[in-house]
């Protein structure tokens, strides 16, 4: 299953299945001194890998993994004062570490169809189990972070190989849940 394309040290060797009884553990972040834990209560959600800018990546991957817990199962147990908001102005508010700069949680306050959900990075969690990743999102942006467009063919067959379908934005169904949630609030659809 190895392959010379690297798409992120997590899945590289071939996608782990999680455990049906995850629930949930402590994110942990780079630091040896003083790291930022952070807790997380049951399992997570909709974990993808993501080509996008904005999402953290350990250094050599292509991609990150991340995926959604609601915002009420986030506790930040320690070094909290080490976190700082990547860009206020995102719709995802990525607190990183200031030291070592992973992302530790990112909670969507904005009104949208993800209000309420924070975005988490499960390769920080010390324990194993949590579920795998199902799809592969903003695939084409990672040609915004230097990669050839001439390898992009390669890398979406690796991606499939995976188990990992690749997307130009989120899934189908993600797509799918938030135009209806943009329709329901326009007053397109029903509510
Ligand atoms: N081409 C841009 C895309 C950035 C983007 O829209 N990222 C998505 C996915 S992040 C996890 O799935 C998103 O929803 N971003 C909202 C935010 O970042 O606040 C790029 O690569 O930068
Ligand atoms: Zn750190
Ligand atoms: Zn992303």
């Amino acid at each position: 299953m190895e392959s010379s394309i690297r798409i992120h040290p997590a899945v590289d060797s071939g996608v782990k299945s999680g455990s049906p009884d995850f629930q949930g553990g402590t994110l942990v972040c780079a630091c040896t001194d003083r790291p930022v834990k952070v807790r997380i209560e049951g399992q997570i959600a909709h974990n993808h890998a993501c080509g996008c800018t904005k999402c953290w990546k350990p250094s050599g991957a292509t991609f990150s993994i991340v995926a959604v817990v609601p915002h009420d199962k986030v506790t930040v147990l320690e070094n909290g004062d080490k976190l700082q908001v990547v860009d206020p102005s995102a719709l995802i508010q990525r607190h990183a570490c200031r030291e070592c700069g992973v992302h530790m949680y990112g909670p969507v306050e904005r009104e949208h169809a993800f209000q309420g959900l924070d975005f988490i990075h499960p390769e920080r969690f010390q324990e194993s189990g949590w579920a795998p990743p199902g799809f592969a999102a903003f695939v084409s942006s990672i040609i915004e972070s230097g990669v050839d467009p001439s390898r992009m063919d390669d890398i979406r067959a690796r991606l499939r190989e995976l188990g990992l379908e690749p997307y130009d934005c989120l899934s189908p169904a993600l797509m799918d849940y938030i135009a209806t949630w943009v329709a329901k609030n326009s007053g397109a659809l029903p509510s």
